[in-house]
């Protein structure tokens, strides 16, 4: 079992590949290769053109539809999660560059500083601060993530170099863009090379976005896998990463950890420097193989020491160790700038110390309040929110939990001995036994609950917190209606909670095989299914409300980042 639990204050990353041999830049110009594709080949003096008309268009507003045209477009596309491959035409990799010469202007991304991210969890953190440390250094950042919780936008970010806060792109940008590249793809793509599915859509256009918007640095992660991943069409990154390997989308990436460290391992590129994290050995010795091909170097520490990181918990101090590799070598790499060796365990410079502490991804980590029940009782409500969704992610969640509603609740109890008050509505929290931890979990058919649930419940039982009650609810946003999908009727009699009552079985056999070896008894009220998160949460607020004696509630939201997602955009609304 691969356990990333221990992650040490010290990270240590490894260079797996050399900088000594380079592969020809490979983004093909429309102008000047010949190819076997139709679009039509398009001149300086068009190409001016264009520009010119699109930069009317972001100025004037655009020439497409609204966001919710966009967002319906959008969700026209096919969602095939399988691998690229040849069966299909439409569906080869190479298929990619075709789409990327239909964007003339997509030329700029042969200059675009790419940062390429792989891996089975952590990717999206691991991006987030490397993303962050760049922009402390004065860099116009670009950031393509994935998923989105609420709105398709997060996954594009750019910089304000200003405030130097990130901000997801703003919709006027973000319609000008879509338009011009849905359109465009629209006119010129036929039988042969067909409309692109939605991530491949969405990627072409964070390469449109970021090169139109001419960013010093460019952060990908990969969608799935690596190898065949449409982030893979950028052929001569500056540095990439591979985050945490585990078990995960084993369907399509293959059944062993050498196979799925394999795919990952498919965005090392000659001559491109890569980083990882301790990974199994049998990943490892997988990253190791395909990097020896590229001339390994020695194994390095980094020291990441006491400090902030913008993304609670213990595992994050990993996924910093390595987005900390990543920035230092994409500086040193460009040239800009000096940055202390990561052959020595050093402090690090402040733009890193603040980077990484300004870091942010909404739904990891992440803990909120319902404002709705402070206002009305002396009791309270916290949702502790975290999109893990395979056994390794459970765990560590699990162990964020634990410690973050410790470390709250003790917190709240010192606050409490300081003010010397003995009044607040929070002094009756400072007992544990008034703080009462539930689940609020779903999790995509496709998981197997029997390895997840037990993780999640054990861990936090051997850190000392035991659920007082598990709920189950269906999303609900479905994932490929990307919109403001949040609209399906509160309370839903012909919803489908087969799945849901099939989680729930698990979590009560659990709770019973608990009992069974230390009672003996019989459980009952352990859990419940509803029929919509509106429901469970009317349910959580009611309690709160019916407590005879001030309750904190403390609801871990996890298993799907779009049930975290649907939380977080019902507390919006
Ligand atoms: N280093 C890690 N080891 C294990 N689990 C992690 C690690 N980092 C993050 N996670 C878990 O994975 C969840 C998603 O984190 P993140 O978005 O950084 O990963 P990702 O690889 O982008 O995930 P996704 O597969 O959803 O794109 C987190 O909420 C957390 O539960
Ligand atoms: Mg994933
Ligand atoms: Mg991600």
């Amino acid at each position: 079992m691969f356990a990333v639990s221990f992650v040490p204050r010290t990270t240590s990353c490894r260079l797996i590949s050399a900088t000594s041999l380079f592969l020809p830049a490979v983004l093909h110009d429309a102008s000047t290769t010949t190819s076997t594709c139709s679009f039509p080949r398009i001149s300086e003096g068009f190409r001016f053109l264009y520009i010119s008309l699109f930069a009317l268009c972001l100025v004037t507003g655009h020439n497409g539809g609204s966001y919710e045209e966009a967002l319906a477009a959008l969700s026209s596309l096919r969602m095939k999660r399988n691998h690229a491959d040849n069966s299909e035409k439409g569906d080869r990799f190479e298929i990619l560059f075709d789409y990327l010469k239909v964007f003339s202007y997509i030329l700029h991304m042969l200059n675009m500083k790419v940062i390429h991210v792989a891996g089975t969890k952590g990717k999206g953190s691991t991006c987030a601060f490397t993303e962050s440390i760049l922009r402390n250094y004065g860099f116009r950042t670009g950031l393509l993530t994935s998923p989105h919780l609420i709105s398709v936008r997060e996954r594009f970010r750019l910089d304000r170099q200003v405030s130097l806060t990130f901000v997801d792109i703003s919709e006027d940008k973000f319609l000008g863009y879509f338009w011009w590249c849905y359109n465009r793809l629209k006119e010129r793509t036929n039988e042969e090379i067909p409309m692109p599915t939605y991530f491949r859509f969405l990627t072409s256009l964070a390469f449109k976005i970021f090169a139109a918007e001419k960013v010093d640095v460019a952060i990908l992660e990969v969608g799935l896998g690596g190898r065949l991943d449409s982030t893979n069409s950028v052929r001569k990154p500056v540095v990439c990463g591979v985050s945490p390997l585990g078990y995960d989308h084993m369907e399509i990436l293959g059944d062993t950890l050498g196979k799925i460290a394999g795919e990952k391992a498919g965005i090392f590129k000659l001559g491109v420097p890569a980083f990882t994290v301790p990974q199994p050995d049998e990943a490892m010795r997988l990253l190791e193989e395909k990097a020896s091909q590229l001339n390994v170097r020695p194994i390095f520490n980094y020291l990441i020491g006491e400090n902030k990181l913008g993304l609670d918990g213990e595992h994050q101090y990993l996924n910093a160790g390595l987005a900390v590799s990543l920035a230092s070598t994409w500086l040193q790499q460009v040239g800009k700038l000096e940055v202390p060796s990561l052959t020595q365990k050093c402090i690090l410079p402040e733009k890193f110390i603040k980077g990484l502490a300004t870091a942010s991804l909404q739904g990891r980590g992440q803990v909120v309040s319902d404002q709705f029940i402070e206002s009305q009782t002396s009791g309270d409500l916290v949702f502790y929110l975290d999109g893990a969704h395979t056994p390794e992610s459970m765990e560590v969640c699990a162990k964020w939990f634990s410690s973050a509603v410790k470390r709250d609740n003790q917190s709240e109890s010192s606050e409490h001995l300081l003010s010397g008050s003995s009044e607040s509505s929070h002094d009756q929290f400072s007992g544990e036994e008034n703080c009462h931890q539930i689940l609020l979990f779903n999790c995509m058919s496709v998981r197997d609950p029997t390895m997840l649930l037990p993780h999640l419940r054990n861990t936090c039982s051997n850190y000392g917190v035991h659920f007082k009650k598990a709920l189950f609810v269906p999303n609900m946003s479905v994932y490929h209606k990307v919109g403001t999908a949040a609209n399906l009727p509160e309370d839903d009699p012909q919803v489908d909670l087969s799945w849901q009552l099939t989680l729930q079985k698990v979590w009560e056999s659990l709770a019973q095989s608990e009992i069974g070896r230390e009672e003996d008894g019989e459980s009952s009220g352990n859990s419940e299914v509803y029929t919509s998160l509106p429901m469970a949460i009317k349910w959580l607020r009611d309690s709160v409300h019916e407590s005879s004696s001030a309750t904190r509630f403390q609801v871990l939201v996890t298993g799907s980042l779009h049930l975290v997602g649907d939380v977080l955009r019902l507390f919006r609304k």
